[in-house]
């Protein structure tokens, strides 16, 4: 069948520089001096162009990379390709060239014709008079892809160009390439990225995946039936109690009252809070609410941010409730470090016949870590103390862990609520008492003691103390335990040699964060493609549209659609093969030039063409549901 397609632009051939630029002749030195090539570039080029013994001398012959085929254009010229099942099509291994001519025109008369669609081509490489660098660099200055793809260029943008032009017309113009849907956006490779196992912050990747999702179950976990808990408080629902309250376990007191640590869904957001219950609390004034608000407007991310406080008779008594950001999986420092670990189920293991018993650990936190820990505290006591108030709740079991090394104090705020209309002392004895107590957690870590600061076991401390801990530790600790008269900001200058590497680890764990963020990347592109997918296919308003019956160019997505998710074996067993569907949808967002075959439900007939042609033929499905769409919906998928 004759090729129906209209004239094609040629992408212009790249243009060979053979001269250097105007500006700036090469002086005979610059001529004669030698070239620093890289490594694999010096040993690439020794294979192939560098004859021996020329290693070293500079040409001023450019020399240009030869054109990658075009294959867009070959792939295109061929697309018509209705191959009768009958007539004994074959893919082979080498592509489709010998195909196309073992069924020369003419022969599928009767099959439905696939006809070119110029628009398929939307990104071709124009040349204009300050073009000729962009042209060799490959890119586009075809004005109406800046306008469609909402990059933000004038509208104007071609009377710019010109002007630009014009008075620059020497400089290199920079401008975007057209995003071409590559498979996988190349990004950072692992070598350059300084240790990119573990970081400081970060986890291995692995492990990082592994630990984001067992919180995401943590987060979804509902408490047993039976529990007696209220269905609904004040505006939260789904209440699952953080601790275990079992019998004969002694329940520890929070200041003068008992309190329990409920997550529960807040209905107006549904997101999950963490709420501390302070029993038997009857609270009479309403201003004993005004601290929260000040407190609500701390942010640190050594602080657990608070939300909001109310009072509630739900639990059968008078509880004071207040509520939190819920960090799912978190431990307090006391249960990551101090809480004795139970015995390993074997305790004796046989090596070579030999009985080996284990050597009881010592559970140390390691000096990096516990620095690390030091700053964060500093810092949020900084913070708070800035502010005028004071955190009271340095203590390892209301400092939760979060994340590797990752630290953050619970509970501000609850005392100037408990402590609201009762004699106190001013806001500078508890500052001071803020620093005794962070004393009293590093002598606490380092000891796995909780009275190790107590004055009758101070010495004994330092000494163990000492075993592990360099002595800028013990020196640290002594002077937070001292009863000097001392500030936070003279407690951050001790620390100060110390916290510029805590800022480089932060750093850096923003950086594997974000290389691991550009990896999900990918994920989103196909859900995306899914839904556009799903919009389109067994639309009952394109039942009798005649586009998407067999003689349609809308056939092809159906038929796509089967061949992606309907494969079936040779027994016509159903062929469930994930990594074919990823593959396939890869492709496709890519739109590569790389052509398949798709057979009719009716194995009649099939159609052979790129990934790029049905990549057009979605989006143009889908352009036209989006026309029926509202303007708001539209630029969702835009
Ligand atoms: N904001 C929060 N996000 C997630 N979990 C939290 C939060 N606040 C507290 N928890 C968890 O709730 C549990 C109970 O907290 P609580 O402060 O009562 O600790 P605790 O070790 O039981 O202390 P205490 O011995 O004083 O009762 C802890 O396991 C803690 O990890």
């Amino acid at each position: 069948m004759p090729s129906s397609n209209p004239p094609r632009r040629q992408p212009s051939s790249p243009v060979v520089r053979t001269q250097s630029p105007a500006v700036g002749t090469l002086t005979p030195q610059a001529v004669n001096a030698p070239v620093f090539v890289p490594k694999f570039a010096a040993a690439a080029q020794a294979a192939t162009t560098v004859p021996s013994g020329t290693f070293g001398t500079a040409s001023t012959e450019a020399k240009v990379p030869s054109p990658p085929p075009q294959t867009t254009e070959t792939a295109h010229s061929e697309i018509p390709t209705f191959v009768p099942e009958q007539q004994g099509y074959s893919v082979d291994q080498n592509g489709y060239e010998e195909q196309a001519e073992a069924y020369p025109e003419g022969e599928y008369a009767g099959s439905q014709e696939y006809t070119y669609q110029p628009e398929y081509d939307d990104y071709e490489y124009q040349v204009d008079q300050a073009g000729n660098a962009m042209q060799t660099m490959g890119l586009s200055t075809d004005p109406n892809y800046y306008h469609e793809s909402g990059m933000g260029y004038p509208h104007d943008y071609e009377s710019n160009m010109l002007v630009d032009s014009a008075y620059y017309h020497q400089a290199p113009v920079f401008m975007r390439q057209p995003l071409n849907y590559l498979l996988y956006t190349p990004y950072m490779p692992p070598e350059l990225i300084r240790n990119p196992i573990n970081t400081h912050f970060v986890p291995p990747s692995a492990e990082l995946r592994q630990i984001l999702q067992e919180r995401s179950e943590t987060t979804r976990g509902v408490a047993p039936l039976g529990l007696g808990l209220p269905e609904e408080l004040q505006g939260y629902h789904t209440l699952v109690p953080l601790e275990p309250s079992l019998p004969g376990i002694e329940r520890k007191k929070f200041g003068n009252w008992y309190s329990t640590v409920y997550r529960a869904i807040r209905m107006s957001d549904g997101i999950p809070h963490a709420l501390r219950r302070i029993e038997n609390f009857r609270l009479t004034n309403q201003a004993a609410f005004a601290p929260v608000e000040i407190w609500s407007q701390i942010q640190h991310p050594a602080i657990v941010p608070i939300r909001e406080a109310f009072t509630t008779k739900a639990f059968d008594d008078n509880s004071l409730v207040v509520s939190y950001a819920y960090y799912p999986n978190a431990r307090t420092l006391f249960d990551v470090h101090m809480k004795p670990k139970p015995p390993p189920p074997f305790p004796q293991t046989t090596y070579y016949g030999r009985h080996h018993q284990p050597q009881q650990q010592q559970q140390t936190v390691p000096e990096r870590t516990l620095w690390s820990y030091i700053i964060q505290i500093a810092s949020a006591i900084k913070k708070v103390h800035e502010r005028g108030l004071a955190v009271r709740m340095i203590d390892v079991t209301k400092i939760l862990v979060t994340g590797q090394n990752r630290v953050k104090i619970s509970s501000c705020g609850i005392f100037d609520i408990l402590m609201f209309g009762a004699p106190q002392q001013d806001i500078a004895y508890f500052q001071q008492e803020d620093l005794q107590k962070f004393g009293k957690l590093v002598f606490a870590l380092c000891t796995n003691n909780m009275s190790a600061a107590n004055q009758a076991n101070l010495q004994k401390s330092v000494d163990s103390m000492k075993k592990f801990y360099s002595l800028d530790v013990q020196a640290f600790a002594l002077y937070l335990c001292s009863k000097i008269p001392k500030t936070i900001d003279s407690v951050l200058e001790m620390l100060r040699p110390r916290i510029l590497q805590e800022h480089d680890e932060a750093l850096m764990a923003t950086d594997r964060l974000e290389h691991e963020l550009m990896g999900e990347l990918e994920n989103a592109r196909l859900v995306r493609l899914m839904c556009k997918l799903g919009f389109i296919n067994e639309r009952p308003e394109f039942a009798r549209d005649p586009r998407w019956s067999e003689t349609g160019d809308r056939y092809i997505v159906k038929l796509f659609r089967d061949y992606v998710f309907h494969q079936v074996d040779e027994n016509g067993n159903p062929v469930l093969d994930l990594s074919h569907v990823l593959t396939c949808l890869n492709k496709l967002d890519a739109g590569t030039d790389e052509r398949i075959m798709l057979v009719a439900r009716d194995e009649q007939s099939c159609l052979v063409v790129s990934y790029k042609d049905i990549k057009q033929c979605i989006a143009n499905a889908f352009d036209d549901l989006l026309k029926s769409t509202t303007a708001i919906q539209s630029s969702r998928y835009k």
